[in-house]
């Protein structure tokens, strides 16, 4: 018998604000990417695995055509959503926890091409926060654009002690589903690179909450806590994104260096 999401853990974590937690790690992301990196740890050779291969649900949401805001390929991207190995199993040990309420992790993208990252970062996003202020430029444009689009490589060298996130296999963009079915509702699509997908977004939104509202709240929460107990921590401006081992990981809880550099791909 499938459990109401009301009800046991995932009851407990509906109810449970993230306001504080996520305010934490906004606090602690800046400058995450010279967060002292362990460049011998012998994890740096942990294997890489596809997800689906590992019972995990997923598509690479850039490699689709069913991808707003995008609609269309993105190039450079591939079909895989690649992950350190021990990551994956405690991806599934997740699963293992929804399993009872029906529900399933559903992943959008894990590790990434350079040439998306780049992308997305010097062409994308600029062109996007342009669109609405013509004036912005240089650093301030930089820090906009960084609020949701880490810096890539430039000319696809990536420096092992500074890798964006997803060049190291330990970051991972993801959402929760009814096993075989479709997403919860989390307030906004992924990829929604402005406030509205800021995790605790809806903890402080308004004093009247819509249903739908308080809906994607809860479910945010659901999110945030079961991914927080099998040791990820999320990146405070996206509700999807989360890692493990990697330099925002090590920033946001106090690990005195990341152990994942960039990928063995
Ligand atoms: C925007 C999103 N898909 C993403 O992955 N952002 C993080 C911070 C990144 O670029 O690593
Ligand atoms: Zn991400």
């Amino acid at each position: 018998m499938i459990q109401s999401v009301t009800q046991g853990v995932l009851g407990t974590y509906r109810t449970q604000s993230i306001a504080e937690r996520v305010a934490r790690a906004e606090a602690l992301r800046p400058g995450y990417r010279d967060h002292p990196m362990d460049v011998s740890a012998p994890a740096q050779r942990d294997a890489m695995v596809d997800l689906r291969a590992s019972g995990i649900a997923g598509e690479n949401y850039y490699h689709s055509l069913h991808n707003p805001p995008y609609h269309t390929k993105i190039d450079g991207s591939v079909p895989d959503l690649l992950l350190r190995a021990p990551l994956a199993e405690r991806l599934q040990t997740v699963n293992t926890v929804l399993a009872p309420y029906g529900l399933e992790l559903w992943v959008f993208d894990a590790w990434r091409p350079i040439a998306v990252q780049n992308y997305f970062h010097d062409h994308w996003m600029p062109t996007h926060l342009r669109r609405h202020d013509p004036s912005l430029e240089g650093a301030a444009l930089q820090a906009e654009v960084e609020k949701y689009w880490a810096r890539g490589a430039p000319g696809g060298m990536i420096d092992p002690t500074s890798p964006p996130p997803h060049a190291t296999g330990a970051a991972v963009d993801l959402t929760l589903r009814r096993i075989g079915g479709d997403a919860l509702f989390m307030g906004s699509v992924f990829d929604d690179v402005t406030e509205i997908s800021n995790t605790a977004h809806l903890e402080t939104a308004s004093d009247v909450m819509s249903f739908s509202a308080i809906e994607a709240r809860d479910n945010r929460r659901m999110l945030f806590w079961v991914m927080d107990a099998a040791g990820f921590a999320n990146n405070p401006t996206e509700w999807w994104h989360f890692s493990l081992g990697d330099q925002m990981w090590a920033r946001i809880t106090g690990a005195e260096a990341a152990y994942y550099g960039p990928a063995p791909i």
